[in-house]
């Protein structure tokens, strides 16, 4: 099976993807889960964050993905202030990346074709320009056989790997990706950061929150930590 196909994203440019500074975030009130974090993405770049079980992975990747809103510091995307973001423009930010939550959150009424090609229907794309780029992205994460299953019918790696292909088929920007091999053996695990590593390859800027140390050492990625909510680079 071959790599997917897809165009180079836009050319670089100087402003990072994501740039956090003293960034400190508790939920209602509570004492912070996040410390003085400070964090820069370069565009183009691809980078592990790891840390114990609570060090605050999750709420970061909340926090990058607007789902949550910082107690104080600044956060810009792609070059944009989100403290000075309309509501209202939320979404036109959250499109231009590629989300894998740990909970997976598909669509289980629908198909699993239906739900890796959602994001190209809603960009506007026609069923018969996308159908092969489906195909080819269900049979890139190994469901090319369950292409007809709903997820309550699909093992929880099956799910993952259904959560992962519909998060990248829209060519993100930017790939935001909580766990994304947690459900999967480490044979998949290491298919799945080729993809990864492939659609960065092309452009995207990568995010992976993961327990997984020994896969964020053979990544080659650079390596971040969070130890009680304060951000270190670990190389
Ligand atoms: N919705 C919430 N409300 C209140 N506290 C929360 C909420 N979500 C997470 N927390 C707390 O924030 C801290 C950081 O949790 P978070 O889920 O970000 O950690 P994590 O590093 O992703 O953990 P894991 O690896 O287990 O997913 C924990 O102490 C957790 O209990």
């Amino acid at each position: 099976m071959t790599e997917p196909t897809r165009r180079a994203a836009e050319a670089p440019s100087a402003l990072p993807t994501v740039r956090l500074e003293g960034m400190t975030f508790g939920y209602d009130g509570a004492d912070p889960v996040l410390r003085d974090v400070n964090l820069i993405l370069p565009r183009g770049s691809f980078h592990f964050l790891t840390g114990a079980s609570g060090a605050g992975k999750s709420s970061l990747l909340k926090l990058l993905t607007l789902s949550a809103r910082p107690t104080s510091g600044t956060l810009e995307l792609f070059g944009q202030d989100m403290g000075r973001l309309a509501r209202g423009r939320r979404p036109e930010f959250r499109r231009r990346m590629g989300l894998v939550f740990q909970d997976f959150r598909l669509l289980d009424h629908l198909s699993a074709f239906d739900n890796v090609a959602l994001p190209l229907r809603l960009s506007g794309r026609r069923a018969d320009d996308y159908a092969a780029d489906v195909h080819e992205m269900l049979a890139w994460v190994g469901l090319a056989e369950a292409s007809e299953a709903t997820p309550p019918q699909l093992s929880g790696g099956e799910k993952q790997r259904l959560a992962i292909a519909r998060a990248v088929i829209n060519r993100p920007e930017l790939i935001l990706a909580d766990e994304p091999t947690g459900s999967v053996d480490s044979a998949m695990a290491t298919r799945l950061l080729k993809l990864f590593q492939s659609l960065n390859r092309l452009g995207a800027t990568v995010l992976i929150a993961s327990h997984d140390e020994a896969l964020a050492a053979r990544s080659g990625a650079r390596r971040l930590r969070l130890a009680k909510g304060r951000l270190e680079a670990s190389s």
